[in-house]
């Protein structure tokens, strides 16, 4: 069970703990959350799940109580600290480091030499993410300010199964977006590509001490059958289309793409109805990942 808010200020207060909002510091106070958070992920003995920024270790204790391998990385030096001295003594099952979620995205985890950590040369680097990974999940509550660069390096895979990811209201309608939306952005295609939205839940804020005064929601994410994983130059271009979204697609792609490229570009874009005068957001997620391959 997670420290009720009381609990949760006595334990700040013993450590000397300023909860800090530049690192998104709002922590789990409701049990059912908590539960939920484990039921939609299907959280079961065995799994491995990798968690970002386990604050005072309340997803993390549910996760190793349920049985689970956990992967979690935290930033703050001192609340890593805390769970140190807590948690990691007790529980062979947690593997625990300080750091920073954008350069240790998997929180150290690495599903591929979980697999097989003699991998043959030519497969390193950038064909990784086409070898046999063990399976994992991510399970998490988000510091909201990386949520989306984050979830930018997980979605260049490996990919997990399932995430389910405590956010900001606002961060989950991007991803979920639809074309011909404001929201619709590189994001909600990287993402859709990969994943499908299952039903989630809507967090109010009196379940975190602090309150955040922003809506929370928890978005609950399988992984499709057949994932696409975008490579990182039709990444950057979708980015810069989208960076303009104003304008229109030809010429945005004039500027980046060799003329025989931008043709190819067009005549799908013309094969689907399109146009060079389209603008981004209006083109769908599937004729993203046809220009991609
Ligand atoms: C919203 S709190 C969640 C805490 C805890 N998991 C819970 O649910 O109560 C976000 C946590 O992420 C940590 N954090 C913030 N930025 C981080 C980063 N870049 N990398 C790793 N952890 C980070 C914060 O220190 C904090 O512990």
């Amino acid at each position: 069970m997670p420290l009720t808010p009381t609990g949760t200020r006595e334990l700040l207060a013993k450590l000397g703990h300023q909860p800090k909002r530049f690192l998104g510091q709002n922590f789990l106070v409701d049990g059912n959350i908590v539960r939920k958070s484990l039921d939609l992920a299907g959280i079961k003995a065995g799994d491995t799940v990798v968690e970002v920024g386990p604050g005072l270790g309340t997803l993390t204790s549910a996760l190793l109580e349920a049985g689970a391998e956990v992967w979690a990385v935290e930033k703050d030096r001192q609340l890593h600290a805390h769970l140190t001295e807590t948690l990691v003594p007790s529980h062979p099952r947690l593997h625990l480091m300080e750091g920073d979620a954008m350069d240790f995205p998997l929180a150290g985890f690495d599903p591929v030499a979980a697999v097989s950590d003699r991998l043959p040369a030519d497969t390193a680097g950038g064909h990784r993410t086409a070898l046999p990974t063990k399976p994992f999940k991510i399970v998490a509550n988000l510091p909201y300010a990386i949520s989306t660069p984050w979830m930018d390096a997980v979605l260049s895979g490996p990919l997990p199964d399932r995430m389910v990811l405590m956010l900001q209201l606002e961060a989950a309608e991007r991803y979920v977006a639809k074309p011909g939306t404001k929201l619709f952005g590189a994001i909600s295609i990287f993402l859709q590509s990969a994943f499908a939205l299952e039903p989630g839940h809507r967090v109010p804020a009196a379940c975190f001490h602090p309150r955040p005064d922003i809506e929370s929601v928890l978005l609950n994410l399988a992984r499709l059958p057949e994932p696409f994983i975008f490579p990182a130059e039709t990444k950057a271009l979708i980015r810069a289309c989208f960076q303009q979204r104003r304008k229109q697609l030809g010429s945005i792609l004039r500027g980046k793409l060799a003329p025989e490229a931008a043709a190819r570009w067009f005549a799908r874009l013309e094969a689907a109805g399109f146009s060079a005068q389209s603008r981004a957001e209006q083109v769908p997620v599937a004729l993203w990942r046809d220009f991609a391959v």
